[in-house]
């Protein structure tokens, strides 16, 4: 079942689910650095646990039966809530709130704390590849062109350290469906990794694209998603 969702919602009931939502998973984002860092005796551990698994529940009564998939609505916003670097109802996301020109470029500031720790103090280089592989495709997507990761290349220059930091990425060249992004995170003292990523329009999409290039002949199709 595809995951590309059409769903009949005003811009207004986007805002007020965003509103409702967004800081539900940040208060989630800040139980997960609590239960890393709390030093608070086992009584109170214990006592934590039956809250947060009584309050899942609760959530839990009623929920969707799969992933939350990208959510179009007919003015063609999208909305990615799911995705794991900027998802709005992800407590797994930072969330990165991306910024995009139609030149190809993306750059977005964020905060990496202790639940995103690989060696001690570092950012986790898994992270760091996930974050420039939303970054390179979130440059993609404002060019125009959007597309699958075919192949991401990193190079980790030095230890990226948890706190404040910044990515950037911005698309190379484009050769017919498949557009070659480059990008990097950085903190105050400069770069820390690089990455080179090719992003392919698949065939599939290439056929939706043009059905709804065909439906709606003025309005370009949506290229990105928050
Ligand atoms: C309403 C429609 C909306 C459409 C939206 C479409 C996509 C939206 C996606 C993202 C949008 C924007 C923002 C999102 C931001 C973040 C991005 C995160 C992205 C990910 O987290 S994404 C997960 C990891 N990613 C995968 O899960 C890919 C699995 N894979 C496949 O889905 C297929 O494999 C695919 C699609 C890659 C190709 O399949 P295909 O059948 O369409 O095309 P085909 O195989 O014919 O290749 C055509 C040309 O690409 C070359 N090529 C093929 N594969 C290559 C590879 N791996 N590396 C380098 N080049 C490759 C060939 O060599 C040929 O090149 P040439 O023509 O020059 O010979």
């Amino acid at each position: 079942m595809s995951r590309y969702v059409q769903e009949d919602v005003s811009s207004e009931e986007i805002e007020r689910q965003r509103a409702l939502y967004g800081p539900l998973a940040q208060s989630v984002r800040e139980l997960a650095d609590a239960v890393i860092r709390t030093e608070v005796d086992d009584a109170e551990i214990a006592a934590a646990r039956a809250g947060i698994e009584a309050i899942t529940e609760r959530l839990r009564e009623r929920q969707i039966a799969g992933s939350y998939g990208v959510r179009f609505n007919a003015a063609g916003e999208g909305r990615a809530w799911g995705n794991a670097v900027v998802g709005t109802r992800n407590p797994v996301a930072p969330p990165l709130k991306v910024h995009h020109d139609s030149s190809g470029r993306a750059w977005a500031e964020f905060h990496l704390g202790a639940a995103y720790e690989g060696p001690p103090g570092l950012v986790h280089g898994g992270v760091s590849a996930l974050i420039l592989d939303q970054m390179l495709g979130e440059a993609a997507g404002a060019g125009g062109k959007p597309g699958m990761t075919g192949t991401l290349t990193l190079r980790y220059r030095r230890g990226t350290p948890l706190g404040e930091l910044r990515a950037e990425a911005h698309i190379d060249r484009v050769e017919g469906v498949k557009t070659y992004a480059v990008g990097h995170v950085a903190d105050a003292e400069g770069v820390t990794v690089e990455a080179e990523g090719v992003f392919i329009l698949p065939k599939w999409a290439c056929r939706a694209l043009e059905k709804q290039a065909r439906e709606q002949q003025d309005e370009p199709p949506p290229t990105r998603f928050e």
